[in-house]
């Protein structure tokens, strides 16, 4: 059945390092077909078309529209996509959704692209989500993918703060990667891993995930005095660094550190890190810095535990100006 599927007429580029073919339990999928090292590029997408509407507000008739006005090849393209690459989809609008990738929030504007949307989805990836410039997405390795290696991005951006159950309501499918299958240490770890980072989250940014605090019924910080310090936005500047260092080495041990991620935290517990104004605090904190790995640094940084620095009332003053009053 997959010698004639519509999927085999998508061109890739003559130099892609992946195929596409069947991937068991999730239709169709994106393999290695050599190894690719860490950081190298995957994909450089430009979209079939552009719908310039917030996702939600994306009608059928758009959709309707912007198809009629494509290229025969491109229309040809567009009617190849499969549901999971089973049946045709219901709808146009529902085929754009399930293919389209965000460009810009300001002006709104989504485009559609044919390969990147047969990537499917892992907790524990082995490639970024996508990134965009301009129209052009692109895709990059975050770990070394060896040949015949499915290609996994994560589909949604806070899941390392999410548990399996968690996840897989948000996901409407169940996926059965590392951190998915049940039963297993790993995932049981995963668990507490990905719960503990939500928590050192909101110690330190005073909100949860979705920028709210959390109601007494979701008890994620359950000392009412600590969650109050959050909010407040009055943790120490010794506790942020042990704290944000935490959440490093549970990612690390959950294989989600990456390039991508430690540009995402790095910059921050850097400039954290340079805060201290106590002599022996000032230290201690550079002497974390420079150990080599993320556990390392941690396990340096808790001698500054509970060690006050003048410092802490100044920071509490400029996230409160950052983040607005509490
Ligand atoms: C954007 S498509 C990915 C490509 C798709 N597999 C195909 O054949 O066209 C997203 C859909 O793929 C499936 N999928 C993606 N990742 C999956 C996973 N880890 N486990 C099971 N199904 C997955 C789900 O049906 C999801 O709605």
């Amino acid at each position: 059945m997959s010698q004639n599927h519509p999927y085999l007429g998508l061109q890739l580029p003559s130099n892609a390092p992946f195929e596409l073919k069947p991937s068991h339990g999730k239709g169709w999928g994106a393999f290695a077909t050599r190894k690719i090292e860490r950081g190298a590029k995957i994909l450089e997408e430009k979209p079939l078309f552009v719908i310039r509407k917030h996702h939600d507000e994306i009608t059928e008739e758009d959709v309707r529209k912007t198809f009629q006005q494509s290229t025969p090849r491109g229309k040809q393209q567009f009617l190849s996509l499969r549901d999971n690459a089973a049946r045709p989809f219901s709808s146009m609008n529902y085929a754009f959704a399930e293919n389209s990738f965000a460009l810009s929030d300001n002006p709104p504007k989504h485009g559609l692209f044919l390969i990147h949307s047969r990537f499917n989805h892992s907790c524990i990836p082995n490639c970024n989500v996508p990134s965009t410039n301009g129209e052009i997405i692109a895709s990059f390795a975050t770990r070394d993918i060896v040949a015949g290696e499915e290609i996994t991005f994560c589909y949604n951006t806070d899941f390392e703060c999410r548990t399996r159950g968690d996840r897989h309501q948000v996901l409407r499918f169940t996926c059965e990667c590392k951190a998915c299958l049940p039963g297993t240490l790993f995932q049981q770890l995963s668990d507490t891993r990905r719960t503990l980072i939500r928590g050192l989250q909101y110690l330190t940014l005073g909100r949860d995930l979705d920028g709210q605090r959390q109601g007494s019924e979701s008890p994620i910080i359950i000392d009412s005095q600590l969650k109050k310090a959050a909010e407040n936005l009055a943790i120490q500047v010794s506790a942020r660094l042990v704290y944000n260092l935490l959440v490093m080495s549970l990612l690390d041990e959950e294989e989600l550190m990456n390039d991508f991620m430690i540009g995402r935290m790095y910059p921050g517990i850097l400039i954290l890190s340079t805060l201290f104004k106590t002599e022996g605090n000032a230290r201690l904190a550079r002497l974390a810095m420079e150990q080599k790995t993320w556990l390392e640094k941690l396990c340096v940084a808790f001698r500054l535990w509970g060690r006050g620095d003048v410092v802490d009332y100044g920071i509490a003053l400029q996230l409160r100006m950052i983040h607005g009053p509490s």
